[in-house]
Parts: C-alpha cells; sequence; structure tokens
C-alpha cells in the first residue's frame, strides 16, 4: 500500500488526467500532468512508478491506460458508499454537491438528531441518528462524513465506531478518539486558508 501522501496525489492525477482526457489528449508526459497539479515530473513519475507504471521514452503515458489502472487500485468496480451525519449547513451542502469523482461517491444516506432535518434532501433519504446502526449494517457502510457540532462529536464517533464505520472525515473542531483500526481525517478551512496564504508568500 502506498503512503498517505502518494494515495492522494494519485487522486489528484486521477481528476487531472479526466480532465486532459476530456481535452483531447490521448498521451501525456509526466511534466503535463505534473503541471496540472502543481508537482515537478520527477515526482510523478515516482509516485507512478511507485504503483508499476511507467510511461514510454518520447510518448508519455497513455492516458485511458493511467485512468483504468488508477481506477483499479482505488475500487472503481465498487463505489464509494458513504453516510453524512449531521445535516446543518455543511452536511446539506455536502449533499448538495452533485460531481463527487465522476459519481464515485455516494452519499447513501444522512443523519440528524433535530427531527426538522429528517426528511429527504436532494433524494438522499434523512435519517434520525438512532437509526444509524441498522442503516449502517444494512447497508455495508464504512465511511461517513461528520459535520456535527463540536459538542456532539467525540460520542458521534464512539456511536458510529460501534456500528462498524473504519474511516471517518470530520469536520469538527476536535482531534477525535479512536482505535487503531480507525482512520480520521480531520478538515479544517482556516487551516487550509493560512496555508494558501503562507504558501502564496503574503503575510
Ligand atoms: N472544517 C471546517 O473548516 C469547518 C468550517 C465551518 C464549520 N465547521 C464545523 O463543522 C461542524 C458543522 O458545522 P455546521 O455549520 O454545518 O453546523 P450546524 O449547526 O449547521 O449543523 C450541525 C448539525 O448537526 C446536528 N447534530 C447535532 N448533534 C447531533 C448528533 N448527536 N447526531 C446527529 N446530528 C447531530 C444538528 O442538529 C445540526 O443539524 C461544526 O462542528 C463546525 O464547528 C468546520
Amino acid at each position: 500500500m502506498v503512503s498517505r501522501h502518494i494515495s492522494k496525489r494519485l487522486l489528484y492525477y486521477r481528476s487531472a488526467l479526466v480532465h486532459l482526457k476530456k481535452m483531447g489528449f490521448e498521451y501525456v508526459y509526466s511534466k503535463t500532468i505534473g503541471e496540472e497539479i502543481g508537482v515537478s515530473p520527477d515526482v510523478v513519475r515516482k509516485d507512478f512508478s511507485n504503483i508499476e507504471i511507467r510511461g514510454k521514452r518520447k510518448v508519455g503515458y497513455k492516458v485511458s491506460d493511467l485512468i483504468r489502472k488508477l481506477d483499479e487500485m482505488f475500487g472503481k468496480t465498487c463505489c464509494f458508499e458513504i453516510i453524512v451525519v449531521g445535516i446543518g449547513n455543511i452536511g446539506r451542502a455536502l449533499t448538495k454537491y452533485e460531481s463527487y469523482l465522476d459519481d464515485r461517491i455516494k452519499i447513501l444516506g444522512g443523519f440528524d438528531i433535530n427531527p426538522s432535518r429528517i426528511k429527504s434532501f436532494n433524494e438522499i433519504p434523512i435519517m434520525h441518528i438512532n437509526e444509524a446502526e441498522s442503516f449502517i449494517t444494512q447497508n455495508d457502510i464504512k465511511v461517513a462524513v461528520m459535520t456535527v457540532p463540536e459538542i456532539s462529536a467525540q460520542l458521534v464517533c464512539n456511536k458510529l465506531v460501534e456500528c462498524g464505520i473504519k474511516g471517518i472525515l470530520n469536520f469538527a473542531p476536535v482531534i477525535l478518539k479512536v482505535p487503531d483500526d480507525v482512520f480520521v481525517k480531520n478538515i479544517s478551512i482556516a487551516d487550509e486558508i493560512t496555508r494558501v496564504f503562507y504558501h502564496a508568500r503574503i503575510n
């Protein structure tokens, strides 16, 4: 298995390749892919050679082969089925967005504690959090997005882990405590904005 940094870049490459394919590229050089996502051609070549993809001299990489190989690696055959817990501002925005990785990411359901939020939203069923366990089990869901208030985050997280969730994308500003076999990715827009300022050298 490749490191998290590499897998993140590989997904960026995939998006760039889909874009290049739409523009009519049949073959691409590592330089072109690198320019699309802001890394050097050496990094692109090294990342691809890590997953045993090698380009041809003077031709580069065949775009459709690259996309296919990345899809095989990230499990294109099944789509990524997830749930969203907390259907407030962010949860609703996430369920409204429609172009997740060419439809490969599917939000199967949403959960909230507030009865006024419990209705279908954008054709996604929104249920009471008490129904999460049976829904997660029946649909074999392994990944959840958490968009609940800070104060509820750890409790919601514990409940999801008890239900068999193994990966959490967490928007709440809390460092969640989870068992070793559960992966948490925290999202902080504030940190990302700070990073943009830093890298853009704006003081
Ligand atoms: N990551 C970021 O950059 C970023 C940016 C803004 C907000 N946030 C955080 O994201 C989270 C969501 O923000 P928001 O603006 O969408 O909040 P919100 O208050 O609009 O929505 C939160 C939702 O969670 C529900 N909820 C509360 N307790 C619950 C529980 N136990 N089970 C299920 N649902 C529950 C509420 O009923 C509500 O619908 C907050 O923790 C906020 O601090 C993060």
